[in-house]
């Protein structure tokens, strides 16, 4: 059977998404690499897989593959996407779904937009996780010129470090070092942002496991909670990166609201030798 995909984004952070739900799909570390190669494959930030759910009352279950072939459990752009083909699906205004991180919920935003729940922020060392006990507001971490970020998981980890000017990091340069640094034993996305207002952070990432992509949502939720953890927003900002603007709210219940668009670029069909099957 030749899998159809739908090719989507979130702020430019690409996707294959896949719906597994009637025909279960686990692929392989090699066979994302090859579907998210930009060359010889369709080419993807995550290959996103939705599968039948497991906990009742939700529409499905999302596993987030990143193009290194590496299995995570968060990726706040590919959760605002499914949850609009979920929403989309059932002419609904809300849809739930699961992760390994937990249930998501997303219901739809002003002007075309989505606003998923992405679940509570783990800010315990343990949680995110580190390689030991540490002060999650302000790690001995230093790499580049680079030091004290702040640690938060959204199910995913993320070190933020807050600079004079995001724009100047050279990301290409300090992300690889960071992203495996010793102090993060499953590795982490890295932040680096400028607090331009109290509503208003500029940011750009280096995934884990994707190198610089055009946006990070769950790297957008992490950096708001850094910065109102560190007293420099309010609890409501606009998080600004290379690919658009995401609105994050962290709830009094500690959880995080992230809003933005989502786009669907085209539909295809995977070829046997991709992973087609
Ligand atoms: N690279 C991330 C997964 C994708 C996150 C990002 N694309 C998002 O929108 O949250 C990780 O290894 O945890």
């Amino acid at each position: 059977m030749m899998r159809e995909f739908l090719k989507m984004h979130g702020l430019g952070n690409d996707f294959v998404v896949i719906d597994a739900r009637r025909e279960p799909y686990a692929p392989s570390e090699a066979e994302v690499r090859a579907i998210a190669d930009r060359r010889t494959g369709v080419g993807c930030d995550q290959f996103i897989v939705l599968n039948p759910a497991v906990t009742p009352g939700v529409s499905g279950f999302m596993r987030i593959h990143n193009a290194d072939g590496s299995e995570v459990s968060a990726c706040g752009n590919a959760s605002r996407c499914v949850g609009w083909l979920l929403m989309e699906e059932a002419g609904a205004d809300r849809a739930r779904f699961e992760t390994n991180a937990g249930v998501l919920e997303a219901t739809r935003g002003p002007a075309g937009t989505v606003t998923v729940d992405m679940g509570p922020a783990r800010l315990a060392w343990n949680e995110i996780p580190l390689a030991g006990p540490a002060d999650t507001l302000r790690l001995d971490v230093e790499h580049g010129g680079f030091a004290g970020p702040v640690a938060v998981s959204m199910g995913n980890p993320h070190a933020v470090f807050f600079v004079d000017d995001a724009e100047a990091v050279p990301l290409a340069e300090v992300g690889p070092a960071l992203e495996h640094h010793a102090a993060f034993p499953e590795r982490t996305n890295v932040e680096f942002a400028t607090v331009l207002s109290p509503t208003r952070i500029r940011m750009r990432v280096w995934e884990r496991g994707a190198g610089i992509t055009q946006a990070c949502g769950s790297g957008a939720c992490a950096t708001a909670v850094a910065a109102i953890r560190r007293g420099l927003t309010a609890r409501k900002a606009d998080v600004v990166l290379d690919g658009g603007t995401l609105t994050i709210e962290w709830l009094e219940n500690g959880h995080v609201l992230m809003t933005g668009p989502v786009a669907h670029s085209f539909t295809g069909r995977l070829s046997a030798g991709l992973g087609g099957t």
